[in-house]
């Protein structure tokens, strides 16, 4: 069956119920199999990796393999929206959308379901975007082995566009990211008897300080960079001098050799200030597969216009974002291209209101659907 606007909208509203954090997707992947399992499968073949359910269509012509990817995982949000299908799941949520990409993806294979594509295709739902590089993990898995795509498609919602507007560029189209983890180990002691102790609210506020002269000093102005410091724990009370500070943040950069010199210099201050106030200071820098987004400049041409000639579509040329995606990786292995598909929402990614407008799906997959086909028959005589 080829899933109607109505049944992708109930679809979507179930998901958006059972968010689950990366790599603990399991309600979301019982819930995606029991829905393609009901499509039919003269050509479709499944198969699971953890949480991750990767699909499998043969086409007409079995030379070619285009790849689309969604991502299925949500984040440790509690929910504010107030809409009646709001998550069940006590402090998590779909706030980054992941629920309509998933949405999107089931309308497009349940069209190729019907409707043979030319060549193969291989459809991911992928676990873990948000924390765990899912999709690196599971292209090192060999799950994917004869399934491999040569070519690869995959968007992100975008609260700031028009529900159904598609957004796009040529180059890179989101940053590179890296997690900082320092955990920062003096002394504690009595409030009144500093210098018997070591204080790491002192060295951990010098660090949150210093790490404020990264991009104002060391990134090119022509260039750019983000360093936030989203999370400082330390302490207990305030009488009591604080032994630990625990410190987590990002890093974004638009190209992977910005990231790695932030990523120098974010290290180079954390040693600098464990020397100066004698203390021990554990770094972790987690790039995992978030690299750069830099999309394919064949692929983007062709969905580019695409979109721009297809009347029913409403395109946008967006400018790079600080956003991350471990879609980089993917495409650091794979041609490919990823786009926005606009949501229209006051809020942004990752805030509790965040409610995309569901009249984005249809849109989303009629475009994407219209695109595969062409490319495909493009594909299919090469
Ligand atoms: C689209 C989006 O919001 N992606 C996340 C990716 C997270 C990357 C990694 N866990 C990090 O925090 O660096 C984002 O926060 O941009």
């Amino acid at each position: 069956m080829i899933l109607s606007e109505q049944e992708l909208i109930e679809i979507r509203r179930e998901l958006h119920q059972i968010p689950e954090i990366g790599m603990e997707e399991f309600e979301t992947q019982k819930k995606l199999i029991s829905i393609i399992k009901k499509m039919n499968n003269e050509w479709l073949e499944f198969k699971t990796w953890k949480t991750a359910t990767i699909v499998h269509l043969r086409g007409i012509d079995e030379t070619h393999t285009v790849g689309y990817r969604t991502d299925i995982d949500g984040l440790p949000v509690t929910e504010e929206t107030g809409l009646s299908f709001s998550s069940k799941h006590k402090g998590k949520m779909h706030a980054c959308g992941h629920d309509i990409h998933m949405t999107v993806a089931l309308g497009i294979l349940s069209f190729f379901t019907e409707q043979r594509p030319n060549v193969n295709m291989t459809f991911i739902f992928q676990p873990a975007e948000e924390n765990a590089s899912g999709g690196k993990q599971l292209y090192e898995s060999g799950t994917l082995d004869s399934w491999m795509p040569d070519e690869i498609y995959a968007f992100h919602d975008n609260p700031g566009l028009k529900a159904g507007v598609i957004g796009c560029r040529q180059g890179t189209l989101f940053a590179g990211t890296c997690e900082i983890h320092a955990t920062f180990t003096g002394k504690s002691g009595h409030a009144a008897f500093p210098h018997n102790a070591n204080d790491m609210v002192v060295a951990g506020a010098y660090f949150v300080t210093q790490i404020q002269s990264i991009v104002s000093r060391n990134v090119d102005p022509i260039q750019s960079g983000v360093v936030t410091l989203g999370h400082f724990n330390a302490g207990t009370t305030g009488n009591v001098i604080a032994g630990k500070a625990q410190i987590d943040g990002t890093i974004r950069a638009l190209t992977q050799e910005m990231n790695l010199l932030i990523q120098k210099r974010v290290r180079k201050i954390a040693e600098s200030i464990a020397e100066s106030f004698e203390c021990e200071v554990d770094l972790d820098l987690h790039q995992g597969g978030y690299y750069p987004v830099e999309n394919n400049s064949e692929t983007t041409k062709e969905f580019i216009n695409y979109m721009m000639s297809t009347k029913e579509v409403v395109f946008e040329e967006t400018k790079p974002a600080m956003t991350g995606e471990d879609f980089g990786f993917l495409l650091s292995k794979i041609p490919g291209t990823m786009f926005w598909l606009g949501v229209d929402s006051p809020y942004s990614l990752h805030s509790e209101h965040l409610a995309p407008k569901e009249e984005a799906i249809m849109k989303g997959v009629d475009a994407m659907t219209g695109y595969l086909q062409a490319r495909m028959t493009k594909l299919s005589k090469k």
